[in-house]
C-alpha cells in the first residue's frame, strides 16, 4: 500500500514528531473507556501488591493508540519500558538478550507480535508463564539446555488482528484488550489537544470537520490536522474553521465520509467488477492491485464498521450505503430478500 496515503492508519516516514503529541497518562488518553477502565483497575491492583502486571495484548486497526497505551502502562506502573517488534527479533538470542536485561516489573512492548519467528515465539512461552528462559547451548551431541531465571516482567503485545496469533501465544495474555474506532466527539478532543500542543488555532467547527473525516483513527486525525494547517497557512487563514478544513480536505481527496481514493476504488471494484459481491478478498485485493494484508488491516475494518460493506461466508458484499456514497443505483433485491429488508 502506498505510504503516502493521507488517511492510512500506518505511520508515515517523518512522523517522529508525533512523539510530542502522544498522551502521557491514562487520563490524558482520549476514549477507549472500557479498555482504559479495566487497565486502571489491574494497574492499581498490581502496583498495590508490588507485583508485575499480567501480560497485556492490545489489538485493533493501525493508528488507534496501541503503542501509546503500552507506554502509558509502563508510566502508570512506574517501571521501565523496552520496545521491540516481531520482525526485528530474528533469532531466539535477540529476545533472550532483551529479557535477561529487564529490571523487575518492567514492561516489554513487542509490536507486530503476530510476526514473531516460531523459534523466538517458543522461548517466549516459558518466559511469559514461569519467568524462565530455556536456552540450548552448543550443537549436536554436546548441546545442553540451560535454564535462566528472569525478573518478573509484563509483556505488552500489539497486533492489528488477534486472529493472526497462534492460540498458545494468545492464551498467555491475561489481559486482552480490543481497541475500537473513535467516535467523532472523541476525535474532536484528540484534535483539540494536538492543536494546542502544536500551537495551531482551530475552532470547534474546524475540529469537528477534520474529526468526521478521520476514519475513527487518532493518527489520521493528527495527520489531517497537519495538512490542513499547511493549506490554511498558504491561504493566510488565521484560524482553521469549518470552511478552511473542508476546502483543504477536499483538495486532499478525503471525502465527507473520510474515505480516500483507495477506499473508493475498493468499493467501485466490488460494485462494478463483481456486481456488489459476494467476492473473495484475494480477488478484490488483486483487482485494486494492493496486498491482501493491507486491505484487510487498513481499508476493510473502517468500511465494515461504517456499514459500507459486510462480510459473508461467501465473501465481501457492498451494502446500500456504498451504492449511495458512490451515487450508483443498487441492483434490485432477489426475490425473498424483500422480507428481510422490511426489518433492516
Ligand atoms: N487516545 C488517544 N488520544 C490522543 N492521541 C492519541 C490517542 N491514541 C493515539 N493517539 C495519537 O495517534 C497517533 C498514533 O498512535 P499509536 O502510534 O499509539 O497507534 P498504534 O495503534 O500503535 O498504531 P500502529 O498499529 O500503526 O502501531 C499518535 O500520534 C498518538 O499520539
Ligand atoms: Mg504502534
Amino acid at each position: 500500500m502506498s505510504d503516502d496515503r493521507i488517511i492510512s492508519g500506518a505511520p508515515a516516514p517523518g512522523e517522529g514528531h508525533d512523539r510530542a503529541l502522544r498522551p502521557q497518562t491514562l487520563s490524558e488518553f482520549v476514549g477507549q473507556e472500557q479498555a482504559k477502565g479495566n487497565l486502571k483497575v489491574f494497574i492499581d491492583a498490581a502496583r498495590g501488591r508490588g507485583e508485575s502486571l499480567d501480560h497485556v495484548l492490545l489489538f485493533g486497526p493501525p493508528g488507534l493508540g496501541k503503542t501509546t497505551l503500552a507506554q502509558i502502562v509502563a508510566r502508570e506502573l512506574g517501571v521501565g519500558f523496552r520496545a521491540t517488534s516481531g520482525p526485528i527479533l530474528a533469532k531466539a538470542g535477540d529476545l533472550a538478550a532483551i529479557l535477561t536485561n529487564l529490571e523487575p516489573r518492567d514492561v516489554l512492548f513487542i509490536d507486530e507480535i503476530h510476526r514473531l519467528a516460531p523459534t523466538v515465539e517458543e522461548i517466549l512461552y516459558p518466559a511469559m508463564e514461569d519467568h524462565v528462559l530455556d536456552l540450548i547451548i552448543g550443537e549436536g551431541p554436546s548441546a545442553r539446555s540451560v535454564r535462566i531465571d528472569l525478573a518478573p516482567f509484563t509483556l505488552v503485545g500489539a497486533t492489528t488482528r488477534a486472529g493472526l496469533l497462534a492460540t498458545p501465544l494468545r492464551d498467555r495474555f491475561g489481559i486482552p484488550l480490543r481497541l475500537e474506532f473513535y467516535t467523532p466527539e472523541e476525535l474532536v478532543r484528540v484534535i483539540t489537544g494536538a492543536a494546542r500542543k502544536m500551537g495551531v488555532a482551530v475552532n470547534d467547527e474546524g475540529a469537528r470537520e477534520i474529526a468526521s473525516r478521520s476514519r475513527g483513527t487518532p493518527r489520521v486525525a493528527g495527520r489531517l490536522l497537519r495538512r490542513v494547517r499547511d493549506f490554511a497557512e498558504a491561504e493566510g487563514s488565521p484560524v482553521i474553521d469549518r470552511l478552511a478544513a473542508a476546502r483543504a480536505l477536499s483538495r486532499l481527496e478525503v471525502d465527507e465520509a473520510g474515505l480516500d481514493s483507495l477506499d473508493r476504488r475498493f468499493l467501485k471494484a466490488l460494485i462494478e467488477n463483481y456486481g456488489g459481491g459476494p467476492v473473495g478478498m484475494d480477488t478484490l485485493a488483486a483487482a485494486i492491485a494492493e496486498a491482501r494484508d493491507s486491505v484487510e488491516d487498513v481499508i476493510e475494518p473502517y468500511l465494515l464498521q461504517q456499514g459500507f460493506i459486510q462480510r459473508t461466508p461467501r465473501g465481501r458484499m457492498a451494502c446500500a450505503r456504498a451504492y449511495a456514497h458512490l451515487g450508483l443505483a443498487e441492483p434490485p433485491k432477489p426475490a425473498g430478500a424483500g422480507q428481510a429488508a422490511l426489518f433492516d
